[in-house]
């Protein structure tokens, strides 16, 4: 029995959690759905209690609590209900708020009905997170007063001692300072997750020496330019990029130096590019530049354009002037049936280059 529930419980959970993209809305229908669940299972408990001991109205008041509450907890965990979710959580505030105007009004048993309160703050801001939490703990608080210190118990269908009044009220107003203390604490820690985790997986797409986007980074934007040509019928042409020689340059003049000749390069490719062009660092010291809504002829001219730009170019070492020059194959993508081929073929197009001299872009074909 024990395995069985906690198998549903971790069913239920996994369920409500990862359903939806937004982590915090997923962590309020959570809470409003287990809430539901839970309060339904008191509520009703404690209405068969109440027949029992003959108090008909509270047993009333209570049932139609339960139902409510046993209703919000089934459409929240429904996928198929999401558009209702949101009407559900006010739902099951409403018939919990309700139960504990009731209480407070018939006393429950023994008087003992207004203890329930005391879960009301916490349960509030789980549902509606801290500004709308705040506002509906506060309007509860009125009501509370209003309630107990209208003359004449106007309000009330039993006798409550002053003393119990005033502390109900002060445990109350306390309740919801700290729990409001506790929620406030809790959504600033869930952004600043959330801040880190953008910064995390954006810092993950760049490469930290060239500051341009690395491997992972690339193969994002690739796909994404794949999709955009293929609906909206246009070509783009893909070049691998590939520095003739670098070994020489690390081998001269030490790896740091390497370092520094690689961020240069970048620098002036980066320079050679139009507002639309995407280059990355693909590995050690190539690139690859993504050229989009251009075909091969187009591609031709600006990749020789970029060629020239970093011959003329040097990165000035001590008295020496490291000039690079660099291999380029490409790509265009109707000569390819899918992302990966044509990276291969621009990958064979460069090899085509350096084999045939180096320092020239050649086509793949
Ligand atoms: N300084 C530095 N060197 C790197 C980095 N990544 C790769 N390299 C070096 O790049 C060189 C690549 O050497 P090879 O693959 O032989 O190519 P190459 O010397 O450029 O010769 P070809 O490509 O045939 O023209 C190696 O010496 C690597 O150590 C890096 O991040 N920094």
């Amino acid at each position: 029995m024990k395995a069985f529930i906690i198998k549903v419980i971790r069913h239920y959970r996994r369920a409500l959690l990862q359903g939806f993209g937004d982590r915090e809305y997923s962590y309020q229908r959570y809470l409003a759905a287990l809430f539901g669940l839970i309060g339904s299972v008191i509520a009703l408990v404690m209405g068969i209690n109440s027949i029992l001991i003959d108090l008909y109205v509270l047993a009333g008041a209570l049932l139609a609590a339960s139902f409510l509450l046993f209703l919000s907890f089934s459409l929240l965990i429904s996928a198929k209900y999401v558009r209702y979710h949101n009407m559900m959580k006010y739902m099951a505030l409403t018939a919990l708020l309700s139960l504990g105007v009731y209480l407070i009004y018939s006393g429950g048993v023994s008087n003992s009905g207004p203890l329930w309160i005391y879960i009301f703050p916490s349960v509030i801001f789980a549902f509606c997170g801290l500004k709308v939490g705040i506002m509906i703990n506060l309007i509860f608080s009125v009501i509370l007063m209003v309630m107990l210190y209208t003359p004449n118990g106007y309000f009330l269908a039993t006798l409550y001692p002053v003393a119990f009044k005033s502390r109900l009220v002060l445990a109350f107003l306390t309740t919801v300072a700290l729990s409001a203390f506790y929620e406030a604490a809790r959504h600033s820690s869930y952004l600043n997750m959330a801040r880190l985790k953008a910064k995390f997986e954006q810092e993950s797409q760049i490469d930290e020496l060239t500051r341009l986007p690395n491997r992972r980074g690339m193969r994002k934007k690739l796909r994404a330019a794949y999709h955009k040509a293929i609906t909206t019928n246009q070509v783009f042409t893909l070049a691998v990029f590939d520095i003739d020689h670098f070994k020489n340059v690390n081998d001269c003049f030490g790896h740091e130096i390497g370092d520094e000749v690689l961020k240069h390069v970048s620098d002036v490719l980066r320079n050679g590019l139009r507002k639309q062009d995407v280059l990355s660092r693909w590995g050690g010291e190539e690139f690859l530049l993504l050229l989009p809504d251009t075909n091969g002829e187009e591609a031709f001219l600006l990749l020789e354009e970029m060629r020239k730009l970093i011959a003329a170019s040097h990165y000035d070492q001590a008295n020496e002037a490291i000039t690079i020059t660099f291999s380029i194959g490409y790509c265009e993508m109707s000569d390819a049936a899918s992302l990966s081929e044509m990276i291969h073929l621009a990958d064979i197009s460069l090899y085509k280059a350096k084999q045939t001299g180096r320092n020239k872009v050649l086509a793949y074909g």
